[in-house]
Protein backbone atom coordinates (compact mmCIF):
# COMPACT_ATOMS: atom_id res chain seq x y z
CA UNK A 1 0.00 0.00 0.00
CA UNK A 2 1.38 3.12 -1.24
CA UNK A 3 1.80 6.36 1.51
CA UNK A 4 2.16 10.21 1.25
CA UNK A 5 4.42 12.09 2.59
CA UNK A 6 2.01 14.05 4.87
CA UNK A 7 0.98 10.61 6.49
CA UNK A 8 5.26 9.58 6.97
CA UNK A 9 5.37 13.31 8.13
CA UNK A 10 2.88 12.52 10.91
CA UNK A 11 4.17 8.79 11.67
CA UNK A 12 7.70 10.11 12.03
CA UNK A 13 6.55 12.93 14.47
CA UNK A 14 4.66 10.13 16.60
CA UNK A 15 7.24 7.86 16.65
CA UNK A 16 9.90 10.75 17.60
CA UNK A 17 7.89 11.77 20.59
CA UNK A 18 7.65 8.26 21.85
CA UNK A 19 4.18 8.22 21.33
CA UNK A 20 4.09 4.72 19.77
CA UNK A 21 5.13 1.81 21.87
CA UNK A 22 5.22 -2.10 21.47
CA UNK A 23 4.59 -4.89 23.59
CA UNK A 24 4.24 -8.00 22.59
CA UNK A 25 4.39 -9.94 25.52
CA UNK A 26 2.60 -7.89 27.36
CA UNK A 27 -0.65 -6.83 24.85
CA UNK A 28 -2.46 -3.73 25.80
CA UNK A 29 -6.28 -3.78 25.85
CA UNK A 30 -7.79 -1.34 23.94
CA UNK A 31 -11.15 0.66 24.16
CA UNK A 32 -12.81 -1.91 22.57
CA UNK A 33 -11.72 -4.99 24.15
CA UNK A 34 -9.27 -5.85 21.52
CA UNK A 35 -5.51 -7.19 22.43
CA UNK A 36 -2.63 -5.28 20.72
CA UNK A 37 0.87 -5.87 20.58
CA UNK A 38 1.19 -1.59 19.48
CA UNK A 39 -0.39 1.28 21.36
CA UNK A 40 0.03 4.82 19.90
CA UNK A 41 -1.20 7.47 22.70
CA UNK A 42 -1.73 10.52 20.45
CA UNK A 43 -2.30 12.39 23.54
CA UNK A 44 1.35 13.10 23.85
CA UNK A 45 1.05 15.20 20.78
CA UNK A 46 -0.69 18.11 23.00
CA UNK A 47 3.24 18.54 24.86
CA UNK A 48 5.05 19.52 21.83
CA UNK A 49 3.23 22.94 20.13
CA UNK A 50 5.30 22.32 16.67
CA UNK A 51 3.49 18.50 16.43
CA UNK A 52 0.34 19.99 17.84
CA UNK A 53 0.61 22.76 14.91
CA UNK A 54 1.35 20.23 12.09
CA UNK A 55 -1.85 18.04 13.05
CA UNK A 56 -3.66 20.97 13.85
CA UNK A 57 -2.74 22.15 9.80
CA UNK A 58 -3.34 19.25 8.33
CA UNK A 59 -6.71 19.15 9.79
CA UNK A 60 -7.63 22.40 8.69
CA UNK A 61 -6.28 21.31 4.97
CA UNK A 62 -8.71 18.25 4.96
CA UNK A 63 -11.96 20.48 6.36
CA UNK A 64 -11.45 22.57 3.45
CA UNK A 65 -11.11 19.50 1.14
CA UNK A 66 -13.79 16.98 1.70
CA UNK A 67 -16.47 19.66 3.99
CA UNK A 68 -15.26 23.31 2.99
CA UNK A 69 -19.00 23.59 4.13
CA UNK A 70 -18.54 22.69 7.94
CA UNK A 71 -19.90 24.85 10.45
CA UNK A 72 -18.99 23.11 13.76
CA UNK A 73 -15.88 21.26 14.52
CA UNK A 74 -16.80 18.65 16.99
CA UNK A 75 -14.05 17.12 19.23
CA UNK A 76 -14.48 13.04 20.63
CA UNK A 77 -13.92 13.34 24.29
CA UNK A 78 -11.20 12.78 25.81
CA UNK A 79 -8.27 12.90 23.36
CA UNK A 80 -10.23 14.35 20.44
CA UNK A 81 -10.84 17.42 22.14
CA UNK A 82 -7.41 19.59 21.91
CA UNK A 83 -7.16 18.97 18.58
CA UNK A 84 -10.79 19.91 17.84
CA UNK A 85 -10.49 23.06 19.30
CA UNK A 86 -6.87 24.38 17.62
CA UNK A 87 -8.75 22.84 14.22
CA UNK A 88 -11.43 25.52 15.10
CA UNK A 89 -9.49 28.02 15.82
CA UNK A 90 -7.63 28.14 12.96
CA UNK A 91 -10.59 28.31 10.83
CA UNK A 92 -13.06 30.58 12.94
CA UNK A 93 -15.10 27.54 13.42
CA UNK A 94 -17.90 27.31 16.42
CA UNK A 95 -15.83 24.50 18.40
CA UNK A 96 -18.61 21.69 20.67
CA UNK A 97 -17.35 18.19 22.01
CA UNK A 98 -18.86 15.22 22.42
CA UNK A 99 -18.87 12.23 25.77
CA UNK A 100 -19.12 8.97 24.93
CA UNK A 101 -22.57 8.85 26.53
CA UNK A 102 -24.67 11.45 28.75
CA UNK A 103 -23.98 13.18 31.62
CA UNK A 104 -25.18 11.28 34.75
CA UNK A 105 -26.09 14.70 36.33
CA UNK A 106 -26.21 18.57 35.77
CA UNK A 107 -27.35 18.79 32.38
CA UNK A 108 -27.24 15.37 31.78
CA UNK A 109 -25.69 16.86 27.51
CA UNK A 110 -23.71 14.54 25.59
CA UNK A 111 -23.26 17.09 23.36
CA UNK A 112 -21.13 19.90 24.73
CA UNK A 113 -21.55 23.34 23.25
CA UNK A 114 -23.61 24.17 20.43
CA UNK A 115 -24.81 21.92 17.44
CA UNK A 116 -27.70 23.02 15.99
CA UNK A 117 -30.39 20.84 14.29
CA UNK A 118 -29.26 21.02 10.00
CA UNK A 119 -25.58 22.04 11.04
CA UNK A 120 -22.91 20.47 9.09
CA UNK A 121 -20.06 19.14 11.58
CA UNK A 122 -16.87 17.60 11.45
CA UNK A 123 -15.84 15.42 14.06
CA UNK A 124 -12.55 15.36 15.07
CA UNK A 125 -11.02 11.92 17.04
CA UNK A 126 -7.32 11.57 17.73
CA UNK A 127 -7.08 7.78 16.62
CA UNK A 128 -9.13 5.15 14.73
CA UNK A 129 -9.49 1.21 16.06
CA UNK A 130 -12.21 -0.15 15.28
CA UNK A 131 -14.18 3.03 14.94
CA UNK A 132 -16.83 2.62 17.68
CA UNK A 133 -15.88 6.01 19.81
CA UNK A 134 -15.73 7.96 16.54
CA UNK A 135 -18.82 6.95 14.88
CA UNK A 136 -20.89 6.63 18.23
CA UNK A 137 -19.78 10.29 18.49
CA UNK A 138 -21.29 10.95 14.59
CA UNK A 139 -24.38 9.21 15.63
CA UNK A 140 -25.17 11.87 18.49
CA UNK A 141 -24.66 14.44 15.72
CA UNK A 142 -27.19 12.83 13.75
CA UNK A 143 -29.61 12.43 16.93
CA UNK A 144 -29.26 15.99 17.51
CA UNK A 145 -30.66 16.51 14.24
CA UNK A 146 -27.52 17.74 12.33
CA UNK A 147 -25.03 15.96 9.76
CA UNK A 148 -22.29 14.70 10.32
CA UNK A 149 -20.30 15.15 7.20
CA UNK A 150 -17.07 13.38 8.31
CA UNK A 151 -14.75 12.10 10.32
CA UNK A 152 -11.16 13.16 10.77
CA UNK A 153 -8.52 11.46 13.06
CA UNK A 154 -4.74 11.62 13.17
CA UNK A 155 -4.27 7.98 12.84
CA UNK A 156 -6.07 4.96 11.84
CA UNK A 157 -5.12 1.30 12.17
CA UNK A 158 -6.69 0.85 8.88
CA UNK A 159 -9.11 -2.55 10.71
CA UNK A 160 -11.28 -3.53 8.08
CA UNK A 161 -13.59 -3.73 11.03
CA UNK A 162 -13.51 -0.11 11.18
CA UNK A 163 -13.62 0.25 7.07
CA UNK A 164 -16.88 -1.46 6.76
CA UNK A 165 -18.40 0.36 10.02
CA UNK A 166 -17.44 3.63 8.56
CA UNK A 167 -18.97 2.52 4.93
CA UNK A 168 -21.76 0.89 6.87
CA UNK A 169 -22.56 4.25 8.53
CA UNK A 170 -22.23 6.03 5.17
CA UNK A 171 -19.56 8.38 6.89
CA UNK A 172 -16.10 9.52 4.85
CA UNK A 173 -13.38 9.19 7.10
CA UNK A 174 -9.82 11.07 6.34
CA UNK A 175 -6.86 10.53 8.31
CA UNK A 176 -3.32 12.18 8.55
CA UNK A 177 -1.51 9.01 8.77
CA UNK A 178 -1.88 5.47 9.51
CA UNK A 179 -0.62 2.04 10.13
CA UNK A 180 0.95 1.21 6.88
CA UNK A 181 2.86 4.43 6.82
CA UNK A 182 4.08 4.42 10.60
CA UNK A 183 5.41 0.32 10.92
CA UNK A 184 6.86 1.70 7.63
CA UNK A 185 8.52 4.57 8.65
CA UNK A 186 9.62 3.16 11.93
CA UNK A 187 11.18 -0.01 10.35
CA UNK A 188 13.35 2.46 7.77
CA UNK A 189 14.19 4.25 10.50
CA UNK A 190 15.48 1.24 12.67
CA UNK A 191 12.93 2.12 15.26
CA UNK A 192 11.34 -1.55 15.10
CA UNK A 193 13.15 -4.52 13.74
CA UNK A 194 12.23 -7.33 11.07
CA UNK A 195 11.37 -9.45 14.15
CA UNK A 196 9.14 -6.52 15.56
CA UNK A 197 7.53 -6.00 12.15
CA UNK A 198 6.83 -10.35 12.02
CA UNK A 199 4.90 -9.77 15.28
CA UNK A 200 2.59 -6.59 13.75
CA UNK A 201 2.02 -8.47 10.39
CA UNK A 202 0.90 -11.32 12.61
CA UNK A 203 -1.46 -9.44 14.61
CA UNK A 204 -2.58 -6.75 12.02
CA UNK A 205 -3.31 -10.52 9.72
CA UNK A 206 -6.05 -11.41 12.81
CA UNK A 207 -6.20 -8.87 15.30
CA UNK A 208 -9.01 -10.51 17.08
CA UNK A 209 -8.03 -13.78 18.08
CA UNK A 210 -4.54 -12.31 18.19
CA UNK A 211 -3.28 -12.68 21.88
CA UNK A 212 -6.02 -14.75 22.72
O1 LIG B 1 -11.84 3.25 17.29
P1 LIG B 1 -12.08 2.74 18.67
O2 LIG B 1 -12.07 1.24 18.76
O3 LIG B 1 -13.29 3.34 19.31
O4 LIG B 1 -10.82 3.16 19.54
C1 LIG B 1 -10.26 4.45 19.48
C2 LIG B 1 -10.65 5.28 20.69
O5 LIG B 1 -9.95 4.78 21.84
C3 LIG B 1 -9.25 5.84 22.48
O6 LIG B 1 -10.07 6.48 23.42
P2 LIG B 1 -10.23 5.99 24.91
O7 LIG B 1 -11.48 5.16 25.02
O8 LIG B 1 -8.98 5.36 25.39
O9 LIG B 1 -10.56 7.31 25.69
P3 LIG B 1 -9.86 8.76 25.79
O10 LIG B 1 -10.06 9.41 24.44
O11 LIG B 1 -10.66 9.42 26.84
O12 LIG B 1 -8.42 8.59 26.15
C4 LIG B 1 -8.97 6.81 21.36
O13 LIG B 1 -8.74 8.10 21.87
C5 LIG B 1 -10.21 6.72 20.51
O14 LIG B 1 -11.22 7.58 20.96
O1 LIG C 1 -8.19 1.26 20.71
C1 LIG C 1 -7.73 1.91 21.64
O2 LIG C 1 -8.26 2.01 22.76
C2 LIG C 1 -6.46 2.66 21.45
C3 LIG C 1 -5.44 2.17 20.68
C4 LIG C 1 -4.27 2.93 20.58
O3 LIG C 1 -3.30 2.56 19.92
N1 LIG C 1 -4.20 4.11 21.21
C5 LIG C 1 -5.22 4.57 21.95
O4 LIG C 1 -5.12 5.67 22.51
N2 LIG C 1 -6.34 3.85 22.07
Amino acid sequence: MTTTNLERTIAQHLLNIQAVALRPNEPFTWTSGMKSPIYCDNRLTMSYPEIRDAIAEGFASLVKQYAPDAEVIAGTATAGIPHAAWVADKLGLPMAYIRDKAKGHGKQNQIEGIIRPGQKVVVIEDLISTGGSSLKAALAVKEAGAEPLAVLAIFSYQLEKATSAFEEAGIPLRTLSNYTALTQTALDHGVIQAEDMDVLQAWRHDPTTWGN
